[in-house]
């Protein structure tokens, strides 16, 4: 398995724990992957959509942080990113979304952390398991 890994290091501490628990997964099930950063979690789908054109990849792992701030912005930016990766699982797609959404940095950080929630390995195994499904169907 082929995995594109599509984070979006707005902010970059978090990311590269995310990553570990990541790779630590990809490596564990054999897979190989590449990594890819965009600017931020709205623009993680439309880079998928980009990458799954060019036939390369058999899954794609999502990985952000959203942290909430004084705006409605927070509503649109995880909202949006996780209903557009949703479209995207639905048009055949096999994504592992690990884009944390929350409300401060240290449950950022908890949950980046692959000593403890480890969200990333968690979104590397719901992309492995998607793809094996769908080599399953195919
Ligand atoms: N506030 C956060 C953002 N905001 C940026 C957007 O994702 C997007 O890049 C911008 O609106 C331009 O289109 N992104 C995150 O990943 N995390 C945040 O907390
Ligand atoms: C989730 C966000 O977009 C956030 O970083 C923006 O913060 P604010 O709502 O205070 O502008």
């Amino acid at each position: 398995m082929h995995i594109l890994i599509v984070e979006a290091p707005f902010y970059t501490h978090i990311a590269a724990m995310q990553r570990d628990g990541v790779t630590d997964a990809l490596k564990a099930a054999g897979a190989t992957w590449d990594v890819i950063s965009v600017p931020g979690a709205l623009e993680i789908p439309a880079a998928i959509a980009f990458a799954d054109a060019s036939g390369q990849y058999d899954g794609y792992v999502a990985l952000g942080c959203v942290i909430r701030g004084e705006t409605y912005h927070f509503e649109v930016v995880a909202g949006e990113s996780a209903r557009a990766i949703m479209a995207l699982t639905l048009d055949g797609l096999a994504i592992g979304n690990g884009i944390l959404t929350v409300e401060n940095e240290a449950q950022a950080i908890a949950r980046a952390d692959k000593t403890q929630k480890n969200k990333g390995g968690e979104a590397a195994a719901a992309a492995l398991a998607m793809v094996g499904l769908k080599q399953r169907f195919a």
